[in-house]
This record gives structure tokens, C-alpha cells and sequence, in this order.
């Protein structure tokens, strides 16, 4: 495998058509879109790593598993009265079908759902408890206390923040959301900005193999339904073609980061900042894809 990722990586150095930066986030818009690195976790913890896999970068909406699977832990099947769990068809940050559907997004992984899964587990604390709690999950799924927010990356989404913020009102009018909204995107904002590298996400992505070894953080049923909705909604408008090209199940962000999972095997991290349309990392799927071909990992048999 080590053979494989150093040829993936030799490859993508090579790449000119490496997609454009997210430039909505001011933070983001600095960073050169020249990096690309990627990291494989086994179930045994240790890791595979090549290219700048341990370059820090913005994990961005990747964070919403985390919060997905706090919130499981926390209301249960509750969550699903606040947001769906069908994909949505439409870009990250649509407003469209928030609209046409009373307020109760498609999924937790659009903002809009990730927003209301946020508000649902403010459960009337400070954010900074919340974020606290969402720090001490990734530090134990990673099993590093390292890892922490940026703060700048923050600050320059929270300075941007309009489109988040027009979601979270709408929920707000429609009953969706508990919080006030500067408290529930204050929340969001800094959730996304969890920086991490390839190697500590791949780590962290341990506890969604259910396989012995990995850090126990949510029940079995759990990871198998955190993973459905991972193929189904994990890169929005592009699920579709991931689940095709990968067949696994995945999660991007903004920031170019890419969580796959492969059940009972591996978890698979990589990080290239350049975007495609849809907003998920372009040579970040492209890798994804030539490792799952070539160690024969999909779900699909
Ligand atoms: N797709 C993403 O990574 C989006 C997350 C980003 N923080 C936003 O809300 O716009």
C-alpha cells in the first residue's frame, strides 16, 4: 500500500488542473492550492502517510460527522424530527429547499442541517462547552490532544458568514432552531474550523470502521447508519458520483480535506485544497479513487 500512496501522490504533484480555492472564507483563500497529501489509518492504529500528510489544514464541513455522531449520542433518534436524511441534490450552502420544506433540511450534512444538528446540541450551553465536548471527541477518535480550532479560520467565516446566517434565520422562523442564531453560527463556524492533517484525520476516522482496535465512541448500529448517510449526502450534489466513482462512504470540506471510510479496514484521509464545482476537493477525489481501485475497497462488493 505504501508503494501505491507514493505513486498517488507522485501524481498529483504532477497535476496542473488542481481546481480552484474556497474563496468565500478569507482564510481559506490564502492557502496554496500546490499541496496534496493523504493518509491511510488501519483498524490497528497504525498509519500510512504520503505528500504533505502532515501539513495542518481546515477540516471544515468534515466536521459535521463529529457532530452528527455527538448528536446521535445525545438525542438519539430525536435529531431526525429537527433535519432528514435524504440527499439533497443541490449545492452545500443552497437556500432553496429549505423553503420548500418548512425549514427542516434534507440532511445533517448541507450546512442548513449541520446548523440545526449544532443548535440541537447547544441543549441550552455555552457554545464553548459545546465546542469543548466536540474537541474531546476528535482528540479521542484520533487519540491525539493536540488537535484544536483555529481561530483566525473562524474569525474570517464568522466575518462571511451571511448565507449560514440567512439559513439559520429561516430555521429560526420556522421553529427549527433553539438558540439564538448568532450563538448557534457562532458555534458552526468554529466547529469547521477543527484543523487537523491527513494522518490525524485518517486517525480520527478509526471510529466509524467498527473494527476491533478502534476507539469505541458510538454503537455498531451507529456507525453503520453515520456511513449511510456519508454515501448518500457526504459530498451533496456529487454523492452521487462519488458513490459511483469510490464506493465508499465520504465526506469533504471546503478547506479540500476528504474523510472515506472502508468498512473494517481502513480510514482514508487526503487533503488537496483545490475545489471542483461542487465544492469538494478535485484531486482529493481522484485519489480516493485510485486507492479504492487499487486495494479492491468498495461496499459494493
Ligand atoms: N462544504 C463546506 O465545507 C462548508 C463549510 C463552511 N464552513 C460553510 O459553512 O460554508
Amino acid at each position: 500500500m505504501q508503494a501505491l500512496l507514493d505513486q498517488i501522490a507522485a501524481e498529483m504533484a504532477q497535476a496542473t488542473d488542481r481546481g480552484r480555492v474556497a474563496d468565500y472564507i478569507p482564510e481559506l483563500a490564502k492557502i496554496d492550492p500546490n499541496q496534496f497529501g493523504i493518509a491511510v489509518a488501519l483498524p490497528s492504529g497504525e498509519v500510512l502517510t504520503a505528500g504533505d500528510a502532515e501539513t495542518p489544514f481546515s477540516i471544515q464541513s468534515i466536521s459535521k460527522v463529529f457532530t452528527l455522531a455527538i448528536a446521535l449520542g445525545r438525542l438519539g433518534d430525536q435529531i431526525w424530527t429537527r433535519v432528514g436524511r435524504e440527499p439533497s441534490g443541490l449545492a452545500f450552502n443552497s437556500i432553496l429547499q429549505l423553503e420548500q420544506e418548512n425549514g427542516i433540511p434534507r440532511n445533517p450534512f448541507v450546512n442548513a442541517g449541520a446548523i440545526a444538528v449544532t443548535d440541537a446540541i447547544l441543549q441550552g450551553r455555552q457554545p464553548r462547552e459545546v465546542l469543548a465536548e466536540l474537541i474531546r471527541f476528535i482528540q479521542a477518535a484520533a487519540e491525539d490532544d493536540s488537535i484544536t480550532i483555529n481561530q483566525a479560520v473562524a474569525k474570517s467565516e464568522q466575518a462571511t458568514a451571511h448565507r449560514n446566517i440567512a439559513l439559520a434565520e429561516f430555521m429560526a422562523a420556522m421553529g427549527n432552531l433553539r438558540n439564538p442564531t448568532a450563538l448557534a453560527i457562532g458555534t458552526y463556524v468554529h466547529q469547521c474550523a477543527v484543523e487537523m492533517t491527513a494522518a490525524q484525520l485518517a486517525r480520527a476516522g478509526r471510529f466509524l470502521l467498527g473494527a476491533p482496535g478502534c476507539p469505541r465512541l458510538v454503537s455498531i448500529a451507529r456507525i453503520r447508519r453515520i456511513n449511510a448517510l456519508m454515501m448518500t449526502c457526504g459530498h451533496y450534489d456529487a454523492s452521487g458520483e462519488f458513490a459511483y466513482r469510490v464506493g465508499l462512504p465520504g465526506k469533504s470540506g471546503v478547506g479540500g480535506g476528504i474523510l472515506a471510510i472502508a468498512p473494517g479496514k481502513a480510514s482514508i484521509a487526503v487533503w488537496s485544497p483545490g475545489l471542483n464545482d461542487y465544492g469538494n476537493s478535485k484531486l482529493g477525489a481522484f485519489a480516493i479513487e485510485k486507492l479504492a481501485r487499487g486495494m479492491g475497497w468498495s461496499v459494493f462488493g
